[in-house]
């Protein structure tokens, strides 16, 4: 038996970079989450120690802050494209980089209607734009050779009050849930999608496909959650022909009806338990069937 070295890479995990924009008073916020992982000619480090190859993580990390300074951070897909490609074409040992990047929102405190504190025209201030986290995924060979971006988002929190029934599933001996043709339908959606190449307008298309993705949770009079998936996923495919596939992890945020009848009370679905675990995990991928398939894109 031989012990062999396997498939490795390296980086610079969740560099926290904020880049402000400064137009006189006006200033503008990027706060993102940078993570770099390379990989290439990296045998020697492992099996000897020679360090030679390895470009060290730390200068991966300078480099981010100091991208975010000399080009600023636009479109998240377009910052982890220029890293990447960055790493790759400079570093004859590195063949491949992978970047993620998260985007954490902040809308502007709006001041106008405050004049008398003096702060008409200093737009400096923002508050956090609620939990959900916008994603980008790249992978580079460098400018030369293959890449994949896929965009998304996470903790995208939605809830329908009604227009949600789930029945005529498998029953068998440990079955005890009650069909219902009325029940809430709450998730937190985690969504990824593919796109067919590496120029799309990257802010334009992320919200589109977010809207396409609200718009259809709320329209899809639902039977399932996975039928909800599907239609989520189908509507972005539909009207955004530069994406090629999405993925979707959706859990089943359960909320139970409360059993008032103690309290001599009806409960005709007003008042629910919002249970937080164990919860119904909904996962599934909706693609075209054209596109070829690149499985790496998602590691
Ligand atoms: O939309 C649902 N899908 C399921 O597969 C499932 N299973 C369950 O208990 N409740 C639900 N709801």
């Amino acid at each position: 038996m031989a012990i062999v070295l396997g498939p490795n890479r390296y980086g610079k995990a969740e560099t926290r970079v904020v880049r402000v924009t400064k137009d006189g008073g006006v200033h503008r916020i990027k706060d993102c989450n940078v993570s770099v992982s390379l990989s290439g000619d990296m045998d020697e480090v492992h099996l000897t120690g020679d360090n030679a190859a390895v470009l060290p993580t730390d200068t991966q990390k300078n480099t981010v802050f100091a991208f975010a300074k000399k080009y600023g951070v636009g479109e998240i897909e377009e910052f982890a494209l220029l890293l990447a490609r960055h790493f790759v074409d400079s570093q004859p040992t590195i063949h491949h980089a992978r970047v993620e990047v998260e985007e954490y929102s902040w809308e502007r405190i709006p001041v106008e209607d405050a004049p008398h504190l003096g702060l008409r025209d200093k737009q400096h201030s923002f508050v956090r734009g609620g939990t959900e986290v916008r994603t980008a995924l790249v992978h580079s060979d460098g400018s030369d050779g293959d890449e994949s971006v896929v965009s998304g988002l996470k903790n995208l929190v939605v809830l329908n009050s009604t227009g949600s029934e789930f029945y005529g599933y498998i029953e068998d001996e440990y079955t005890t849930l009650a069909p219902t043709h009325d029940r809430i339908l709450a998730t937190e959606v985690t969504a990824q999608w593919r796109h067919r190449g590496t120029d799309s307008s990257w802010g334009r298309s992320y919200r589109d496909a977010r809207r396409c993705l609200l718009e259809a949770f709320a329209e899809t009079h639902s039977l399932s959650l996975q039928q909800t998936l599907y239609q989520m996923g189908r509507r972005v495919l539909n009207e955004r022909r530069e994406i090629v596939e999405v993925r979707m992890a959706m859990p089943n945020k359960h909320h139970f009806v409360v059993d008032l009848s103690p309290f001599g009370m009806d409960n005709d679905n007003e008042v629910f338990f919002a249970a937080d675990r164990p919860y119904g995990l909904i996962e599934g991928a909706v693609l075209n069937d054209d596109a070829p398939q690149v499985p790496n894109a998602w590691i």
